[in-house]
């Protein structure tokens, strides 16, 4: 059984990744592939739970280096409990956010390196990558518009940021794609679902030969 492939979709609040998510898990379904959808933070049931601790309660609930372990201790149990045996026996991974996302809210504001972070995915998760990291682009007037549409102004603990956080998660994600070309794919997210959808086929097609 070859092993599947395990791909992330990854950008800033309200850029249609988890739209994108499910449409994109059809439509690999649509072609006979047997896909496992998940998402980040969560995606098990411990890391599940550890979603409840981190996007809900005080803005100053956690520091920003318990918050970075707490991020990695729910990925080690997503990728030892769903993505590796997924991968395993032979299903595409689709993850809604991983290792990217933390890199990039947890890299900002200067007291965790993006060393240290890269470290605490060693330790958890065996330093497990996606094969490929699908970066949805949006002007982030746009995607926090989409954002504030479908939370009705009740924003989650981390996403109701300021707007100069978001703006240096999304230059974070810029500087990923750049320092790694061959994972990276950026993804123009703005039109109809259906167009970007098109985009992140066009970005697979590769493996869909
Ligand atoms: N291409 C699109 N055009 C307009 N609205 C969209 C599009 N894709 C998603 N949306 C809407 O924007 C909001 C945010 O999308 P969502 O998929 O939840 O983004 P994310 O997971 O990146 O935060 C949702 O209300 C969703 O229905
Ligand atoms: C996976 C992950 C998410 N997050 C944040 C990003 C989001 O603000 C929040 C929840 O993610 P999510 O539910 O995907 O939010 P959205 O759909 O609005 O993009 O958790 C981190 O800060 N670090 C991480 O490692």
């Amino acid at each position: 059984m070859p092993r599947g492939r395990f791909i992330s979709l990854e950008g800033g609040e309200g850029v249609g990744k988890s739209t994108q998510a499910r449409r994109l898990a059809a439509a690999l379904q649509r072609r006979g592939l047997d896909v496992v959808l998940t998402r980040e933070p969560g995606g098990s049931e411990g890391a599940e739970a550890i979603r409840g601790l981190l996007l809900s309660g005080a803005a100053d609930r956690w520091t920003i280096r318990s918050e970075a372990l707490l991020f990695a201790a729910a990925r080690a149990d997503h990728v030892a409990r769903t993505i590796r045996p997924a991968l395993e026996a032979g299903q595409w991974v689709i993850c809604d956010r991983f290792l990217d996302s933390s890199r990039a809210y947890q890299g900002v504001g200067g007291v965790l390196a993006d060393a240290d972070i890269l470290a605490l995915h060693d330790v958890g998760s065996e330093g497990l990558l996606p094969d490929r990291t699908l970066l949805l682009r949006l002007p982030l007037g746009e995607s926090s518009a989409r954002a504030s549409l479908r939370d009705e102004g009740e924003a989650d603990r981390i996403g109701g940021r300021e707007t100069m956080f978001h703006r240096a998660v999304a230059e974070a994600f810029e500087r990923f794609a750049d320092a790694e070309p061959a994972r990276f794919h950026r993804i123009d997210a703005d039109g109809t679902p259906e167009d970007v959808e098109a985009r992140l086929c066009a970005a697979l097609a590769d493996w869909l030969v």
